[in-house]
């Protein structure tokens, strides 16, 4: 909790100014039954209708006043909460974008969209109603209890007996409350993983029937929210009749011993009435207390779940040592004993790894799915880390280099064409920001994308829709080899990424990869690609089974004929 307040700090003034008209709403609060009776006692009882006027018109204006009070305080709890909802989630957006691959393992993203949007607001609504009437409220119960004293002291000590009692039994139902209303977050991350999930694999979902399915499937989850959400509500709900019993008693215990002390001469009407006029105020706040409890028990969950994610460092850093301008110039590329296992597995998925790859060659690396190729792929641009061995770029490891600059001089292409919503041409400079239109415009021909880029209606301004939507696989595909491209890098990474091509236009992009001096490592199923290589890696279960040129393979590796001659039956029978 205390990681999400101190991002109120440069808010203090706001602060301070909304407590302060808190504080003057609670004063005219506080003073209005006192001055009521002076009113009773003073005016009505000894009949003085000038004392009535003088009261009554002061309480007037001080009503006034607290209307004021109320507008500036509505005012400043409103930029203060707000503003430091954006802090909050511009300091997670920006965290979020610096975790690593194993970070991102311990927080799905369906919880860091539930984290950055509800938990957030939660977080927005208690500081405003903290600032606006939750402060208050305490700070209320607090002044009741001191101006029922001074105007009965003996009376009002039944209140010094019930107030505590009370406080102490709804602070355990908040401590209780805040560990129900964490969970229901949690299930909350849950509905919202499911729907993510189903929104994102909606066509899937509809070619293979699974309406059902995933109904069924959400209504559990769903399900799941509601009763623990009913669960935490009740718990709150108790709260609020015990209260109001045990504060009625209490009027009924003040007005019983005030008829005894009104005709003994111990009380005055007016002090009777004061009395029960703050045990009244003090009974409302109480049963607001609910509200309370419950806004502040969803705040302390969300600011803890926020601060689950501030706390956590982002795992893969540059090295303090780590050299800003090494430029790759050659492209040469060396694994040096490497073993690798995903951050929460046991398995290790590459193991004692070690080839070299000379500058500008094309490499094609060959396996069988899970064979450890995408993970080899993740490794150049340090994506994961290596758990033992190292990587050489140029001779060096690659962790001297800065993870940006390292990262600048490659062209990844993913095995999924990962587009984003916007303009065409944005999606490619996301390769270089300050490319010109003609670089543009080369690396889409050498992508071969650039005539069919034309013949959209708005050619390179055409708008994508999420995730590319509306384009087709190998569209998206040499897209996204454009947006590699782009930047002309030294080490080019394709991983599976012209699948969705068919042999005469890959053929034609291998081609024009040869204008591009750069060492070009290309996973591939495709013999034709294969074959195309200078060298290929054979990866058989994250170990190196071969590595040579086509013919060598075809003399030293039984496994590589195999694919070769599999894929080749399946031509001929084409
Ligand atoms: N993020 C991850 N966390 C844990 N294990 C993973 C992760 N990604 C991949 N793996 C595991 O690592 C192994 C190698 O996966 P990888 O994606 O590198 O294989 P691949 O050879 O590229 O397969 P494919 O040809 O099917 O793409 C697989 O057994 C896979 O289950």
């Amino acid at each position: 909790m205390k990681k999400v307040l101190s991002f109120l700090g440069p808010y203090r003034i706001a602060v301070g100014v909304a407590l302060f008209f808190t504080l003057v709403e609670l004063g005219v609060e506080l003073i209005q039954p006192f001055l009521m009776a002076r009113i009773i006692d003073d005016g009505i009882m000894a009949e003085d209708l000038s004392v009535v006027l003088l009261w009554g018109g002061i309480m007037v204006g001080l009503s006034l006043l607290a209307f004021v009070s109320g507008i500036i305080n509505s005012f400043y709890a409103a930029h203060a909460s707000q503003s430091t909802g954006f802090d909050v989630r511009s300091r997670i957006f920006e965290k979020v974008q610096s975790f690593s691959f194993s970070n991102f393992s311990k927080f799905p993203t369906s919880s860091l969209i539930t984290r950055m949007t509800n938990d957030i607001t939660q977080i927005q609504n208690t500081i405003f109603m903290s600032l606006r009437i939750m402060l208050r409220a305490p700070l209320l119960i607090i002044g009741a209890v001191i101006m029922a004293l001074i105007v009965n002291f003996k009376l009002a000590l039944i209140l010094l007996v019930t107030v505590p009692l009370l406080v102490l039994f709804l602070i355990l139902v908040m401590r209780k409350a805040g560990k129900l209303f964490r969970s229901v977050q949690e299930r909350l991350d849950i509905v919202n993983s499911v729907m993510q999930e189903n929104l994102a694999g909606i066509r899937l979902i509809k070619a293979f029937l699974r309406r059902k399915h995933e109904a069924k499937r959400f209504t559990n989850a769903s399900a799941n929210l509601r009763d623990r959400t009913v669960s935490a509500l009740r718990l709150i709900e108790i709260a609020m009749p015990v209260t109001l019993l045990i504060m009625n008693i209490g009027i009924m215990a003040i007005l019983w011993f005030g008829t005894f002390e009104v005709q003994t001469g111990g009380a005055t009407v007016g002090e009777v009435v004061a009395i029960i006029n703050y045990t009244m105020r003090i009974t409302a706040v109480l049963s607001v207390f609910s509200m309370i409890i419950m806004i502040f028990s969803r705040f302390k969950a969300s600011a803890e779940r926020i601060a689950d994610v501030l706390n956590t460092d982002a795992d893969l850093t540059d090295l303090d040592h780590s050299d800003e301008n090494i430029q790759i110039l050659e492209g040469r590329i060396a694994f040096k004993n490497v073993s690798f296992t995903y951050p929460g597995t046991h398995v290790p998925v590459l193991k004692n790894l070690s080839f070299e790859v000379n500058p500008g060659e094309r490499v094609a690396i060959l396996g069988a799915t899970g064979s450890g190729k995408s993970t080899l792929f993740q490794l150049i641009p340090r994506l994961y880390d290596v758990d033992e061995g190292k990587i050489l770029i140029d001779n060096r490891n690659i962790t001297t280099m800065k993870l940006q600059n390292l990262r600048k001089q490659i062209g990844f292409v993913p095995q999924e064409a990962m587009l984003f919503t916007g303009p065409l041409k944005d999606n490619i400079l996301w390769g270089k920001e300050d490319a010109s239109m003609e670089e543009m415009m080369e690396a889409c021909r050498n992508a071969q994308i650039h005539e069919t880029i034309i013949e959209l209606p708005n050619k390179y301004d055409t708008l994508l829709g999420q995730k590319g939507v509306n384009l087709s696989g190998g569209q998206k595909q040499r897209l996204s080899i454009a947006r590699a491209l782009v930047r002309k890098p030294k080490i080019l990474l394709l991983d599976d990424s012209t699948s969705a091509l068919d042999v005469k236009t890959e053929r034609k992009l291998l081609d024009a990869l040869n204008d591009y001096q750069c060492t070009t490592l290309m996973i591939t199923q495709k013999m034709s690609t294969t074959m195309n290589a200078d060298t290929i890696i054979l990866l058989d279960e994250g170990e190196l089974l071969a590595k040579g040129s086509h013919d060598e393979l075809m003399n030293t590796s039984s496994l590589y004929r195999k694919i070769y001659e599999s894929q080749l039956g399946e031509e001929r029978k084409e």
